[in-house]
């Protein structure tokens, strides 16, 4: 393959990002998931494989691979990672980043900092998309007994890429998170699959989150999960429209704007190394 690639991460979301502007990279879905591998793939993996190609219609376009090998439509962590690379390279505050989930504007908002614009959050049920209509607030769905559920009727929402909000009254631990997590994200409910987060409201303007992400798993940080986060409390009234969401590998400022009903998202960006692909 022999492409060089840059290893950095997002609040502890990690991810190899590989730059095909000039010369193409279009890895198989096996490629992918050699290059995600947490014990043989370069610099120890990845929970997403990154690509940057050229866009006609914004200054790049930004390509997603899951840890599993399938392409999805968008990641707010790496559109926070690529939106740095890209305003370093260009000697510019702002850059425009398209993905599969619709256009995102990225801006420096410090040093090793950046801001993206996610748009508008998507909630009807047919955007998300489950598979049968239902108030997104809180749809028909729980974990454990018919009497007495473990968690029960969370929000749905999708950033571009689907997913599921519980509300839940303490963080919960990995062996949960998992469990729970790999259950939901193939249940039926959702046909293309689902990312779950725990959402643990501490204040009106601070949530806890863990999220099992669709495809790659429990990761430190899912950056599309602390928006959805943050749009389905905001609706259930359980939070303002802004808040800080402490995810295991840092925190995100999320902002549900008033004026244009965005959703914007500022927080770290790290480079951990570089490397040439072998
Ligand atoms: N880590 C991401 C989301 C990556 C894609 C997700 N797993 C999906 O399948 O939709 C983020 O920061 O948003």
């Amino acid at each position: 393959m022999t492409h060089p690639f840059v290893k950095m991460n997002g609040a502890g979301n990690d991810f190899i990002v590989i730059n095909a502007m000039e010369r193409p990279f279009a890895p198989t879905s096996e490629q992918a998931r050699a290059l995600a591998d947490r014990e043989t793939g370069p610099a120890g993996g990845c929970d997403q494989l990154i690509v940057i190609e050229p866009s006609q219609t914004g200054d790049a376009f930004m390509r997603v691979w899951n840890a599993d090998g399938g392409v999805v439509e968008t990641c707010g962590n790496a559109l926070r990672c690529v939106g740095w690379l890209l305003t370093l390279a260009g000697g510019r505050d702002r850059v425009v980043i398209d993905t599969l989930g619709g256009p995102t504007t990225a801006a420096r908002a410090g040093e090793l900092r950046v801001a993206v614009d996610m748009g508008p959050p998507r909630l009807a049920w047919d955007q998300i998309p489950l598979a049968e209509e239902m108030d997104t607030r809180g749809i028909e769905l729980q974990v454990g007994p018919v009497d007495a559920p473990v968690l029960h009727t969370p929000g749905a929402v999708s950033m571009g890429n689907p997913h599921v909000v519980f509300f839940i009254d303490h963080v919960p631990d990995d062996a949960f998170t998992r469990a729970t997590g790999s259950l939901i994200e193939h249940h039926p409910l959702f046909p293309e699959g689902v990312n779950v987060a725990f959402a643990h409201v501490e204040a009106r303007d601070r949530i806890r989150l863990r999220v099992w992400e669709r495809g790659a798993g429990l990761t430190l940080a899912c950056g599309t999960g602390a928006c959805a986060a943050l749009v389905a409390c905001a609706r259930r009234g359980l939070t303002d429209r802004a808040a800080t969401v402490i995810v295991d590998g840092g925190e995100l400022i999320i902002e549900w704007r008033e004026s244009d009903d965005h959703v914007l998202m500022t927080g770290p960006v790290e480079v951990e190394t570089t490397g040439v692909l072998p």
